[in-house]
């Protein structure tokens, strides 16, 4: 590609700023986001992919979301934005000090309780008590290689119209990178094909903040 031909889509670094200042946070989503950068492991989502998050949960009308990795409850809080006044969102973590910091950011943004089911443990835990078909959203975020066994058991909690969003990657650009073939890089690779080749879902990448893949499941 020439200097003077942008990358398609004008993926510039210009143009993802804009887009993160585009999707105004509240000032707890800016609170949530300054303590889950506190917390050890992978940063929140960004503003661009949280502003997607509640623009697919407002889209289906969602009642019922599941978020796997839910770290310090950024990515939940905009799910909620987008969710119906009624919807549940379920939202799982292994770190306690995450699901912490998430009771509070949904706390300090005043979820009431009864909105945001908050469950400690791992997919392979708490996978199997979750009601297939039930779901209207479900949302991956943190290492590929905890959750992309676990693919077939994700897909199978979305009803027909709902979706699967996998934040993450196009982390490093080492996907797009064929001599890359680190675990998270493979695992990433596997399950962006598996979902690709899934007739019955419809997919996309969204080359925003670290990559979203995006995927429907046809009525
Ligand atoms: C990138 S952070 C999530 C950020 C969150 N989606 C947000 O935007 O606010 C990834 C999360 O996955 C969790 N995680 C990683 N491996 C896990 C596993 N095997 N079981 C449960 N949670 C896991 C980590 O504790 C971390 O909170």
């Amino acid at each position: 590609m020439s200097a003077e031909q942008p990358p398609p889509g004008g993926g510039t670094a210009e143009g993802a700023a804009y887009a993160d200042r585009f999707a105004v946070e509240t000032p707890e989503m800016v609170a949530a986001r300054s303590r889950a950068l506190q917390l050890p492991g992978s940063p929140p989502v960004e503003p661009a992919v949280g502003a997607v998050l509640a623009v697919l949960a407002a889209g289906a009308g969602a009642r019922s979301v599941v978020s796997i990795g839910s770290g310090g409850g950024l990515a939940g809080l905009w799910l909620l934005r987008g969710m119906r006044t009624d919807g549940v969102l379920t939202a799982l973590d292994g770190d306690p000090e995450q699901l912490r910091a998430a009771r509070k950011a949904f706390a300090d943004a005043g979820v009431a309780p009864s909105r945001a089911r908050l469950i400690f443990g791992t997919p392979a835990e708490v996978l199997p008590r979750l009601s297939p078909g039930a779901y209207d959203m479900v949302v991956c975020a943190g290492p590929p290689r905890e959750y992309a066994e676990h693919l077939p058991a994700l897909l199978g909690l979305v009803r027909a119209g709902g979706s699967l969003t996998c934040h993450g990657l196009l982390s490093g650009g080492r996907i797009a990178d064929r001599t890359a073939r680190d675990p998270q890089t493979v695992a990433w690779r596997e399950m962006a094909r598996a979902v690709r080749e899934d007739e019955t879902l419809l997919s996309a990448v969204l080359p925003i903040g670290t990559g979203l893949l995006v995927a429907t499941r046809r009525s």
